[in-house]
């Protein structure tokens, strides 16, 4: 556990909770501290804000990772390094399948490691999984809470804008990939490698062919059901937390 402070998030071990929320946009972090008490800033650099509070008695930080692997790497690495030793993402992602609609959750069992940031590390023969207490606590809380959510494989990739993009997506969507994000394979296998207990549950704010422009315009404008399923990832993975501290008090 390292007392130097850390040169991206800019926290030392002194600021460490065992547990931290992982949204990639730094906005959503404000919108966490609504559901937290005893709520401190700790800091602001680059795209990582970082805040502290607790939950149902439980020391939570929530850090922005901001968008993609390699950003999503950083605040990995330098977590570990000040000794947070449980890490969620909740993040926003694009469905994959029909049935899955705005505001529903997946809880991602693994994620195909179709981006830089994992490979860079290790070879893709190495799984990016999360940690099982974490898969399993993420959906019992999904499913005590009563949300619509599915569980099961992701895809984390680095081509928002490439001209292939519905091509790869259906590839994968006939693979029975639930849905596509950026950060999610970074996570679990930096985590996996350093580790970590990690888990990425994710809100649907652009349905199988939706309009992705448009979707993510709603959700910057905090419109309709992608709010709705930010407030339910955030509740699922700090109900997930109260469940595996519980286990490892
Ligand atoms: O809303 P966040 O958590 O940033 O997640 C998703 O949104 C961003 C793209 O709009 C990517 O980071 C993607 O993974
Ligand atoms: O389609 C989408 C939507 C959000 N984030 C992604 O990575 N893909």
């Amino acid at each position: 556990m390292s007392e130097i402070l850390q040169p991206h998030i800019r926290l030392s071990s002194k600021n460490a909770a065992k547990y931290a929320l992982l949204p990639g946009d730094p906005g959503r972090v404000t919108r966490i501290a609504d559901y937290l008490k005893n709520v401190k800033e700790l800091s602001h650099n680059r795209e990582y804000y970082c805040i502290s509070g607790t939950y149902r008695g439980i020391e939570v930080m929530a850090v922005s990772t901001g968008i993609g692997g390699p950003s999503t790497g950083i605040a990995v690495e330098e977590l570990s390094k000040i000794g947070v030793k449980t890490l969620i993402r909740i993040g926003s992602c694009g469905a994959l399948q029909s049935d899955l609609k705005k505001g529903d959750l997946i809880i991602a069992s693994g994620a195909v490691r179709d981006e830089g940031t994992s490979r860079a590390y290790i070879s893709t023969a190495y799984p990016a999984i999360p940690d099982t207490d974490v898969l399993f606590a993420l959906i019992e809380s999904a499913r005590r809470l009563g949300y619509p959510f599915r569980y099961g494989l992701i895809r984390s990739h680095d081509s928002f804008y490439v001209d292939e993009e519905d091509e790869i997506d259906d590839f994968w969507r006939n693979k029975g990939i639930l849905g596509a994000d950026m950060e999610s394979a970074a996570l679990f296998v930096i985590g996996g490698l350093r580790g970590l207990k990690t888990g990425s549950v994710l809100n649907v704010i652009t349905e199988y062919r939706g309009d992705l422009k448009e979707d993510i315009n709603q959700y910057a404008e905090r419109e309709d059901m992608s709010m709705e399923g930010e407030r339910r990832e955030i509740l699922t993975a700090l109900e997930a937390f109260v469940r595996i501290d519980r286990m490892n008090p």
